[in-house]
């Protein structure tokens, strides 16, 4: 399926740096001065889930394998971009490309690294983004106005419905509203998804503060916390300085150095954890001998589609799923276990498949 979620901000905020932290390697050239990149960097990166292990623990797994997700790198976007000024509409088409947003925002003080607004703002850094994106919407939509007015004045009902939807959109993004507020009906939700707008894409704010802010952020993540509640969105804190620098020593010394610093886990797992929630993504499990496996799914897949993402043939042959809850093959240790106490169920092809469930899937060929 391949969920990307694309890092996005003001030229020299700390994407690339981010973006290296989170692959683990230096791919994504990283530098101090504006648009360091241009082509796009692609990464996939595993979605960290302690639940595996404790699976693996118990089926004797000899791997286990996590799922991923892909973050893409890229150029930063500056005030004039949807009119194409710094790299301009070439990487406002990138952003398109992507089904979620890390927009990254500095939050930290060095007189070393350059600010391409001379100062360190996060609220005004994020307003000079989004108006980029809303500007980049509007002009795509007033694109698709005349043709689409001609066909409803032709009587294409289709034609008039969508009209209308971009028509709503349009006076909201006047108005300098997100196109994501757009009140639609569910069955305009695949006419409001093909229009392949920036504004309507779910967002996550990533706050770049200084090492000492690392734990639990400071005065400028503060703002960008309360911005991120008033408008429904998530937010976290992460030093992509540090953590760049942590995710290439040895397991051993990555533990002391983030105690240390006061960190649990790399704050980058909050990242990956925060971006699939954003994108409405959801894990299930199948685990034996051999591998304990994580599994991407969205939110409502029924068995069969969940089962077409391990192999297509276990979809077009699906007859049944044998399914254990997490919790109940924790606690029973096991799928024996969880049989003797009728905790394995047999769900068929209506079976909306939930977080954690623990599957086998039966197929014919
Ligand atoms: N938390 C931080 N504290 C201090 N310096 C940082 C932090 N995060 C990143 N930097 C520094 O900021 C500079 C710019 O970083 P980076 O190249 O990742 O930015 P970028 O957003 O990818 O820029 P561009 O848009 O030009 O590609 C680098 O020198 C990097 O080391
Ligand atoms: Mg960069």
């Amino acid at each position: 399926m391949g969920f990307k979620c694309g890092i996005v901000g003001l030229p020299n905020v700390g994407k690339s740096t981010l973006f290296n932290a989170l692959t683990q390697t230096a791919a994504a050239q990283a530098a101090n001065y504006p648009f360091c990149t241009i082509e796009p960097n692609v990464g996939d990166v595993a979605v960290p889930d302690p639940r595996l292990e404790a699976l693996a623990g118990i089926a004797g797994s000899a791997a286990i394998i996590p799922t991923r997700l892909t973050f893409v790198d890229i150029a930063g976007l500056v005030r004039g971009a949807s009119k194409g000024e710094g790299l301009g509409n070439q990487f406002l088409a990138n952003i398109r490309e992507v089904d979620a947003i890390a927009h990254v925002v500095r939050c930290f003080e060095d007189g070393d690294v350059t600010h391409v607004e001379g100062k360190v703002d996060p609220i005004a850094d994020i307003e000079t983004i989004e108006t980029e994106l809303m500007l980049a919407d509007l002009e795509s939509l007033e694109k698709r106005v005349p043709a689409l007015e001609k066909k409803a004045r032709g009587g294409d009902k289709e034609a008039k419905e969508n009209l209308d939807l971009v028509n709503r959109a349009l006076l909201l993004l006047r108005e300098g509203q997100p196109a994501r507020l757009v009140e639609r009906k569910p069955e305009e939700e695949r006419a409001f998804a093909m229009l392949g707008l920036m504004t309507a894409k779910p967002v996550l704010y990533v706050c770049n503060v200084d090492e000492a802010s690392a734990q639990s952020g400071n005065e400028f993540s503060a703002k960008v916390f309360e911005r991120a509640a008033a408008e429904g969105a998530k937010a976290v804190v992460v030093s992509a300085k540090i953590e760049s620098e942590i995710a290439v020593l040895p397991l051993e010394e990555q533990k002391d150095y983030l105690e240390a610093i006061g960190l649990e886990e790399p704050g980058l797992n909050r990242v990956i954890r925060a971006g699939y929630d954003l994108l409405g993504l959801i894990t299930y499990f199948t685990v034996g001998p051999k591998e304990a496996r994580a599994w991407t799914i969205t939110k409502g897949t029924k068995a069969p589609q969940a089962a077409g993402v391990i192999h297509t043939d276990f979809e077009k042959g699906f007859i049944r799923a044998e399914t254990i809850a997490y919790g109940d093959y924790i606690s029973l240790k096991g799928e024996s276990g969880a049989r003797d106490s009728g905790k394995l169920r047999l769900e068929g092809k209506e079976y909306t498949v939930a977080d954690g469930d623990v599957m086998h899937f039966r197929f014919a060929n």
